[in-house]
């Protein structure tokens, strides 16, 4: 577990911080905080993330109001781990068995390659026990390692090893099932899975391709976006707010809402939450990961929350902020500048810069 010694660097900000806690019904969890604010909880219960709040102290991922904390069940909200198996692809319960293990902090972990400047984290790691070994019958080392950056990104890397004796390669299928927290459902629309190939859970397992335009929600949804793109963008338009999804490793997206009837019934979930919450879940599920003895996968899921004065069909925020900024500032001057001849020739350059400026950005 890494602690902090370091002082704040300037007034206003609290030293990063690493404590031990206990949850609602006394299982054991860690509480990272950053210095701007920004705060993580992991559960050692599924090595489950539970929290993770802004400087403001707004939740950003959800967690339903009928989770129990009570094992053997799972924490229904946060960032639950599908390890060794995602849904039902397999042989295992659905999304395998690491949500239902208790794991234990590794003080002493292989060396690791992180930004000096994070300095929030915890280090978690699960091994098999006798009982999982009758029903996957593979020795391996998941190790987890949960950091909250300078900024308030939350990075969660996996890396999993196949420690078998007896030369056996094992393969699974994994998925970082996170659960956001969104105002209002029918508010939000997720960029970058546009014209991808899916597989929808909802009509057989077959394979479709999404159109061309950014994914709104209308009714239940549960997909496999196959070879997503790196970003995803979740754009929830009440909230202001964008939550960028970073992923290395992880080739595919899910995406689950369950609506309002299926709700009734998901185990541990109100019926009316769904409202309140998507699932964007980076995964490796169509083709399984195989991994030989001695060798070792990674799985690395980046995220971030910003304030969204974001514009359609870009993935890079801050960009979007000024870009947005400078066309509703040049708009509004070319607006004001009135009809006398002078003024109609600097309104339209201005568009033309308007134009160029939206070429650039989009072009
Ligand atoms: O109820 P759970 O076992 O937690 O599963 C919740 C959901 O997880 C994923 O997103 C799957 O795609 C869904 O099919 C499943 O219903």
């Amino acid at each position: 577990m890494a602690a902090s010694s370091s002082p704040p660097k300037s007034p206003g900000l609290q030293a990063p911080s690493v404590e031990r806690a206990k949850g609602p019904t006394g299982l054991e969890k860690v509480v990272l905080r950053e210095e701007r604010g920004f705060s993580a909880e992991v559960h050692l219960y599924g090595g489950q993330v539970t929290s993770w709040k802004n400087d403001r102290g707004d939740e950003l991922l959800f967690v339903s109001s009928k989770a129990t904390f009570k094992p053997p069940k799972a924490i229904r909200g946060g960032i639950p781990i599908c390890f060794p198996q995602f849904g039902t692809h397999g042989s295992l319960k659905k999304h395998g068995f690491a949500r239902n293990r208790f794991w234990v902090i590794d003080d002493n972990p292989p060396p690791f390659p992180t930004s000096t400047a994070t300095k929030a984290f915890v280090d978690l790691i699960l091994k098999p026990s006798e009982e999982d070994l009758k029903i996957w019958p593979n020795s391996f080392e998941f190790r987890l390692r949960v950091a909250l950056g300078p900024g308030g990104d939350l990075v969660l890397t996996s890396r999993i090893r196949n420690t078998n004796t007896d030369g056996r390669t094992f393969s699974f299928t994994f998925a970082y099932h996170t659960y956001f927290s969104v105002s209002d459902i029918s508010e939000v629309r997720v960029e970058g899975l546009e014209t991808l190939d899916y597989i929808d859970y909802m009509r057989g397992k077959e394979r479709f391709t999404e159109q061309g335009d950014a994914i709104v929600f209308e009714s239940e949804v549960d997909k496999i976006y196959l070879d997503a793109p790196a970003k995803i963008a979740i754009i929830d338009h009440e909230k202001k707010r964008t939550y960028v999804v970073r992923k290395d490793g992880l080739p595919d997206a899910i995406l689950w809402n369950p609506w309002d009837k299926k709700a009734k019934n998901v185990q541990n979930f109100g019926d009316v939450e769904c409202k309140h919450m998507l699932c964007v879940e980076p995964a490796a599920v169509e083709k399984p990961i195989s991994l030989k003895p001695g060798e070792e996968w990674k799985g690395k899921m980046e995220l971030s929350a910003v304030p969204s004065s974001y514009c359609s069909g870009q993935l890079d925020p801050s960009k979007d902020v000024f870009l947005c900024s400078s066309v509703q500032f040049l708009w509004w001057i070319s607006c004001e500048l009135g009809s006398n001849a002078t003024v109609i020739v600097a309104a339209g350059t201005l568009k033309a810069l308007i134009y160029y400026l939206v070429l650039w950005q989009f072009g």
